[in-house]
């Protein structure tokens, strides 16, 4: 696995483990993440939805560390300080459906703890990086699908965050949305480590610094996306895009090496 050197480090997870009763879902993860895009990617059940949830405070671990922004996640008292600093999309995304996007991204600035006076510029601002500026005055009952996505984007970003964790925002953007979210991700990511679970490969090629790929609960790869199409070697099976084959050859050769 290959670990790029990395300037201040946001994110620290030192032998992760998280257990369901029986079922262990992560399984000694280490993660060491500076500023930058960082994917995540993973079959369905790696795990990638329950390190975001630990990250985002909203899970514990069974063991090992998490520090994010130099505070320890597992202390109380710093807890508060540090979600004032986090911004999270969660995979299942609730959303009060009579708000409208204004007041509902207001809420979360709010949640945030942000000053008064600095709410309205900083929501207007959220709304209008995801495109919405137009709808900001429509109830969410009233947007499609991928609007809400949107608009779950917009509440994670109000804050400015130095850790953004986004579970799975390109589920139900069309193309054009995609392109525009790419470029918003570049934006943040040069001060922010923002942490994005896809299963869109497409995604990680295009908008991440690096990618980590989850199987089976544990890290099995870290490196950049070309590394990542670089683990296909000469092989034109398993994808469409090198970096699908990169990724689909890296699974094959991990599962026969634990077998
Ligand atoms: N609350 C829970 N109780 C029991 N098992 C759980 C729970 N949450 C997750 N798991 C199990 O932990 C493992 C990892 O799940 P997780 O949702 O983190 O995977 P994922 O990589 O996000 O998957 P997907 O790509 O399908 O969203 C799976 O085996 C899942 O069944």
């Amino acid at each position: 696995m290959t670990t790029p050197t990395m300037i201040g480090t946001h994110v620290d997870v030192d032998d992760l483990v998280v257990r369901f009763r029986r079922r262990t879902a992560l399984c000694g993860v280490d993660l060491e993440l500076g500023p930058g895009v960082h994917g995540l990617l993973g079959p369905n059940g790696a795990g990638k939805t329950t390190l975001m949830r630990v990250l985002a405070t909203v899970a514990r671990a069974s063991s090992g560390s998490v520090t994010l922004l130099d505070r320890d996640v597992t202390r109380h008292t710093e807890l508060r300080e540090l979600r004032r600093r986090l911004g999270y999309l969660p995979q299942q995304f609730g959303y009060y459906p009579r708000f409208t996007v204004r007041e509902f991204v207001e809420y979360f600035a709010w949640l945030k703890e942000m000053p008064a006076d600095e709410v309205p510029t900083a929501v207007d601002r959220a709304i209008e990086r995801v495109g919405l500026l137009d709808r900001a005055d429509d109830r969410l009952k009233r947007l499609s699908g991928g609007m809400i996505r949107r608009v779950g984007i917009a509440q994670a970003i109000v804050n400015d965050p130095d850790v953004l964790l986004l579970d799975e925002p390109t589920a139900g953007l069309d193309p054009e949305q995609r392109v525009e979210f790419r470029d918003l991700l570049r934006t943040v990511g040069v001060d922010a480590c923002v942490i994005v679970s896809t299963h869109l490969v497409e995604d990680v090629t295009v908008a991440c610094t690096d990618v980590t790929v989850l199987d089976d609960g544990r890290a099995v790869f870290r490196g950049g996306p070309d590394e990542l199409a670089a683990e296909a070697g000469e092989g034109t099976d398993g994808g469409d895009s090198p970096i699908e084959r990169g990724y689909t050859a890296l699974l094959r050769r991990v599962r026969a090496e634990s077998r």
